[in-house]
């Protein structure tokens, strides 16, 4: 699991390794000047001889780039530093200069003219210190650099200390200018930033240099592997059947989309529950021709899933199976058109309910709910969007998009990645639905006995991420029933993992 802390609780973990004289910045700027190396190296380069731009702020961050630069001109490397404070660390300034690195003339030309010579660039210019937009004079230098950085006919690499100079490090925003990263080697742990949208898109690869740094306490976002997804998937055993492992009961598919069905019940088939019960008679005909193993009509279940290709006007036959669900404490998820519900009147929800939007219906049913957000709104600030509707529902939310980001109204923001953006085919949230409902079915009748959940579905639903991402993993186009199709592989690859 990727476990990523806020800036302050980064500092807290820092404290006492100063107090014993740790030598932090060393050790940062040693791993800043491998990953440059290796960089250059990957890419058939020598050290000796490169052209090297360091960028140095005016904090600790700048300091870090100045000792990688006096390590990088110490093996060889020809190296400029762009001064962009009055303040830069003036002993990590002295020693780079000492190693043989050389101060660019600080206006627009001077700069442009080092930044074209150089085919590697280390951001120095702010870390953790920072929240953005960043005020000038570093955002005219930003959007400079990262003008030039767009245009140049060789992109230059772009080593990031600790975090892209002006992304928003605590809540992953993107705000005013920022320098994109080819590679981000971050202190410690990753910050939420670097691996929440949309300023995660922004980091390039993440290395998290482990220079000492020790977390306890629960980090403010996280990200599954197929590690942590085993550990959570309920293997079936030789005592269990199929009800012991688990029955999902789904109301979707409708005249109008009688697709969704048929890719709700794929995907929960495919994550292998001990039964699925469809409760949708105008498309039980097609789906039982494709999946005969279906059951059809109203009966137990250990989760339910409701409203994919549900029009929103027909919102009314899905209260029966919701009341029953919440009555008997089982989970939900709720998807597209029963989303309409809590808009109204399913308003105080247990987090054992879990809502599935895209950014639109985000925005729409927080809109509906006395926010002014637009999906613009729910786009730049993700986490925040996703905290806010746990917040005012009680549920657990599943933010779809490029990463689905996910939260409860308590523990850990959960940010997954897709592992290819082929993934973004109409049908793929159906799959994604069926597939968290077989889940939440397996962990049922657990969850009915805790209660409210207690992070459990923020939880289960990052599982349901990771499986979809790995399941919809592809070089070409694809649709949503190959997804359906890579489900069992995929759990299955999480369980080798
Ligand atoms: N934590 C660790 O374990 C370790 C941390 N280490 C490193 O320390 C870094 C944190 O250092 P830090 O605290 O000095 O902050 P950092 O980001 O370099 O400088 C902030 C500067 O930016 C400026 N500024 C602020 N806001 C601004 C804005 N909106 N727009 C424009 N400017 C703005 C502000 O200037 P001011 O405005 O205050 O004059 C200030 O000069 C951390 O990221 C890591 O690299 C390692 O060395 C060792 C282990
Ligand atoms: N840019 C993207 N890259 C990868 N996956 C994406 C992207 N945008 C959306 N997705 C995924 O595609 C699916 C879209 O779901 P949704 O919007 O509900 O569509 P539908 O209702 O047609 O199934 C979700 O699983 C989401 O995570
Ligand atoms: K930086």
């Amino acid at each position: 699991m990727l476990r990523a802390y806020r800036s302050s609780e980064v500092r807290e973990a820092e404290k006492p390794l100063l107090e014993q004289g740790v030598p932090l910045m060393e050790r940062a700027s040693f791993a800043v000047a491998t990953a440059a190396v290796r960089e250059l190296r990957s890419r058939g380069h020598l050290v000796t001889g490169s052209q090297v731009l360091v960028l140095a702020g005016g904090g600790n961050n700048g300091a870090d780039a100045l000792y990688a630069g006096a390590y990088l001109a110490a093996r060889g490397a020809s190296v400029e530093i762009v001064r962009a404070s009055d303040s830069v660390h003036a002993e990590a300034l002295a020693t780079a200069k000492e190693s043989g690195c050389a101060l660019v003339d600080s206006g627009k030309d001077g700069i442009l003219k080092a930044a074209r010579r150089a085919g590697l660039w280390i951001d120095g210019l702010a870390g953790i210190g920072v929240r953005p937009p960043l005020t000038e004079p570093l955002s005219s230098l930003v959007t400079l650099l990262e003008e030039e950085r767009i245009a140049a006919p060789d992109e230059p690499i772009v080593i990031a200390v600790d975090c892209p100079t002006g992304i928003g490090v605590d809540d992953g925003a993107l705000v005013g200018p920022v320098l994109t990263a080819t590679v981000t080697v971050t202190m410690g742990a990753p910050k939420p930033g670097l691996i929440a949208p949309p300023a995660s898109r922004v980091c390039g690869r993440v290395e998290v240099a482990d220079i000492g740094l020790w977390f306890t306490g629960e980090p403010a976002v996280a990200t599954l592997s197929g590690s942590d997804v085993a550990d959570l998937l309920r293997v079936p055993g030789p005592t269990d059947h199929k009800y012991t492992r688990g029955v999902v009961l789904l109301g979707t598919g409708s005249d109008s989309f009688p697709g969704a069905a048929v890719l709700t019940v794929g995907g929960a088939l495919g994550a292998g529950p001990g039964m699925v019960r469809l409760d949708s008679p105008e498309v039980a005909g097609l789906v039982l021709r494709r999946y005969p193993e279906v059951v059809t009509g109203l009966g137990r279940a250990q989760a339910v899933v409701l409203g994919s290709g549900v029009p929103a006007t027909e919102t009314e036959r899905l209260k029966a199976p919701l009341d029953r669900a919440l009555e008997e404490k089982y989970p939900v998820v709720l998807d597209a058109g029963a989303l309409e519900l809590v808009k109204t009147e399913y308003t105080d929800l247990p987090s054992t309910v879990v809502l599935t939007p895209h950014a639109g219906e985000l925005a729409e049913l927080l809109s509906a709910r006395g926010e002014g957000i637009t999906r613009q709104d729910v786009e730049a600030a993700p986490i925040r969007a996703v905290r806010l509707a746990a917040t005012i529902t009680g549920a657990t939310i599943v933010l779809k998009g490029a990463s689905d980001v996910i939260a409860g109204p308590d523990g850990p923001v959960y940010s997954q990645p897709a592992r290819s953006h082929w993934r973004a085919v109409a049908g793929a949230g159906d799959v994604y639905a069926g597939l968290l409902g077989a889940l939440l079915a397996s962990a049922g009748e657990d969850l009915a006995r805790s209660g409210r959940g207690y992070g459990k579905p923020a939880l289960i639903a990052a599982a349901a991420s990771w499986i979809h991402a790995e399941a919809a993993h592809s070089d070409g186009p694809i649709r949503a029933m190959d997804i359906v199709d890579g489900i069992p592989a995929a759990i299955a690859s999480a369980l080798h993992d």
